[in-house]
């Protein structure tokens, strides 16, 4: 299935505004090249040790006989439910491999106490657990691992049989994981996490599961051809000069066989471009989403299809089509195009860090919360003087942050959960976009914070934030580590809002209490 790009209307104009500059000065040969210099003097350092990716479907086929190896051997010890313990550019693109491939992996990228516990404690007789982080440093990631290994030796589980670790070589998680005897897969260090898909932070945990990893590559190679000629048909050029073009890029699913693609591209450009006050925010919609309707000026809609030429877009639309493999490295390319377009580095994500120190700092100095600003229908409301100032109810609380986005902005419901428990939060975002006008993105904590948490801090300042947490009755200690999972997930909260605050930016703070009983409050308060 070769990838395919309609654009029509104004995202045609907008592609061929600059598809003929990027072949006349052989953008896409250039890149499949390696050269740095695509991005401007001052990107080339780092673009110097991140262009790995577009070889990755040739460099990453050693893989594939050690992963199906380990496969067999856990099969025949009985060993067949896999847990992956990441986050961002290490579990996305497992998880939307494995989704659409129809075989089971649990992705754990939280550090809610409830939704740990679950992973942790289900059937461990016959589950690995992969634990991958590029740096090997990733908190969320390091406290997965501890509580598995210790659940592991409390069953009596070696647990140098059951965790398989992918990591950059020389990362301080190699060194620990030899000395404890686990399997250890090293990936590309040239490659960036969010561009990782086709090295072994995609495959070990999508092999381990039961995936074609090998049919993956093969579809990636012939996209990879495709995309890196100089030729103003080249569908990665269309597609990045198209979105280059306006801030908001909402991906609705419009009949593709990939389940769940837009959370992996959410990542790959919300931290490539969301950066220097520019970038473009990715929203991920539904088909019946209000966005898709009662479109924004500034919104861009990709729908990603079965065939792109057998439907092509309409109006302004763009319209993409193609195996998952074809559209990782498609999207990859597109992403390196619109970076250079709008004039930024792809490969670094100077913001992310903001939110980690600050949930550092709040772990180390223990401070008494915040109290709540007021609270109403027992969900306490925390947030910026300008939200919450004068608002006695949750609802008026609301209205005062949706009257805050700007004209040229967007609102972000970020949920410190249990998502499996409060999956009825994502019905919030539709509501809010209806009520709103403006996009809506939908993330759960801290996982968005690997997302689209570097565009909101490095962006563009034009969000609104409205932020849920629950506190935890049972909560889960890490192993050796002075704090909590459920600590961890208050600082990271905590930590982030003051961060956006800190850009002038507003936030909106609500608690559904440790039973989560302020649910049903909340809802109604937004679907009134
Ligand atoms: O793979 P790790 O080093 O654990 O990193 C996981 C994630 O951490 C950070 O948030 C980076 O901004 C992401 O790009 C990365 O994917």
């Amino acid at each position: 299935m070769s990838i395919k790009v309609s654009a029509a209307g104004a995202a045609n104009a907008a592609a061929a505004a600059k598809v003929g500059e990027l072949v006349a000065e052989r953008f896409a040969s250039r890149l499949f090249a390696q050269d740095a210099t695509l991005w401007g003097p001052e990107a080339e350092a780092e673009s110097a040790i991140r262009l790995g990716w577009t070889r990755a479907h040739e460099i990453s086929r050693e893989l594939v006989d050690g992963i199906v190896a380990l496969r067999d051997e856990f099969a025949s010890a009985g060993i067949t439910r896999f847990v992956l313990c990441g986050m961002g550019g290490s579990s996305l693109a497992p998880e939307v491999i494995t989704r659409t491939a129809g075989v089971e992996l649990v992705v754990l990228d939280s550090t809610d106490p409830a939704q740990v516990r679950a992973a942790v404690e289900e059937d461990l007789e016959r589950t690995a657990i992969v634990v991958s982080s590029k740096s090997g440093s990733t908190v969320e990631t390091d406290s997965q691992r501890r509580a598995f290994v210790s659940a592991f030796e409390a069953a009596g589980i070696d647990p140098a049989s059951r965790v398989v670790i992918v990591t950059d070589p020389g990362s301080p998680m190699e060194e620990a994981s030899r000395a404890a005897g686990y399997r250890v897969f090293l990936a590309d260090p040239h490659v960036g996490g969010r561009f990782s898909a086709l090295t072994a932070f995609g495959l070990v945990p999508s092999g381990l599961a039961g995936v074609d990893i090998a049919g993956l590559l093969d579809d990636a190679g012939v996209a990879a051809t495709a995309v890196a000629i100089d030729d103003e048909s080249n569908p990665a050029l269309v597609l990045g000069a198209a979105i280059a073009a306006k801030r908001f890029l909402g991906i609705v699913d419009d009949g593709t066989s990939i389940v769940g693609f837009g959370d992996w591209v959410e990542q790959l450009i919300a931290e490539s471009t969301g950066k220097d006050d520019l970038g473009i925010l990715p929203v991920v919609l539904t088909p019946g989403a209000p966005e898709i309707d009662a479109r924004p000026a500034d919104l861009q809609l990709v729908r990603v299809a079965a065939d792109a030429e057998a439907t092509p877009a309409g109006g302004d639309d763009i319209t993409v089509s193609g195996s998952l493999g074809g559209q990782f490295v498609l999207w990859e390319t597109a992403v390196a195009v619109a970076g250079a377009v709008i004039g930024i580095n792809p490969y670094d994500q100077p913001d992310v860090e903001s939110a980690k120190v600050a949930a550092r700092g709040l772990l180390e100095a223990t401070p008494e919360p915040t109290p709540a600003a007021f609270v109403s229908e027992g969900v306490e409301v925390r947030g910026s003087e300008t939200v919450v100032a004068g608002q006695s109810t949750l609802g008026g609380a609301i209205d005062a942050l949706v009257a805050l986005i700007p004209a040229d902005g967007y609102l972000s419901v970020q949920a410190y959960v249990d998502r499996n428990r409060f999956s009825a939060l994502e019905a919030l975002r539709d509501e809010l976009a209806k009520r709103s006008g403006r996009p809506v993105t939908f993330g759960w904590g801290p996982r968005f914070l690997h997302s689209t948490g570097q565009f909101h801090k490095g962006g563009p300042k034009v969000g609104a934030f409205l932020q849920i947490t629950s506190g935890e009755k049972n909560d889960l200690e890490i192993p050796e580590r002075p704090f909590t999972f459920g600590t961890l997930i208050s600082a990271q909260a905590a930590g982030d809002a003051s961060v956006l605050e800190s850009h002038g930016q507003p936030v909106l703070r609500i608690d559904l209490g440790e039973s989560g009983s302020g649910l049903d409050a909340l809802l109604g308060a937004i679907s009134r």
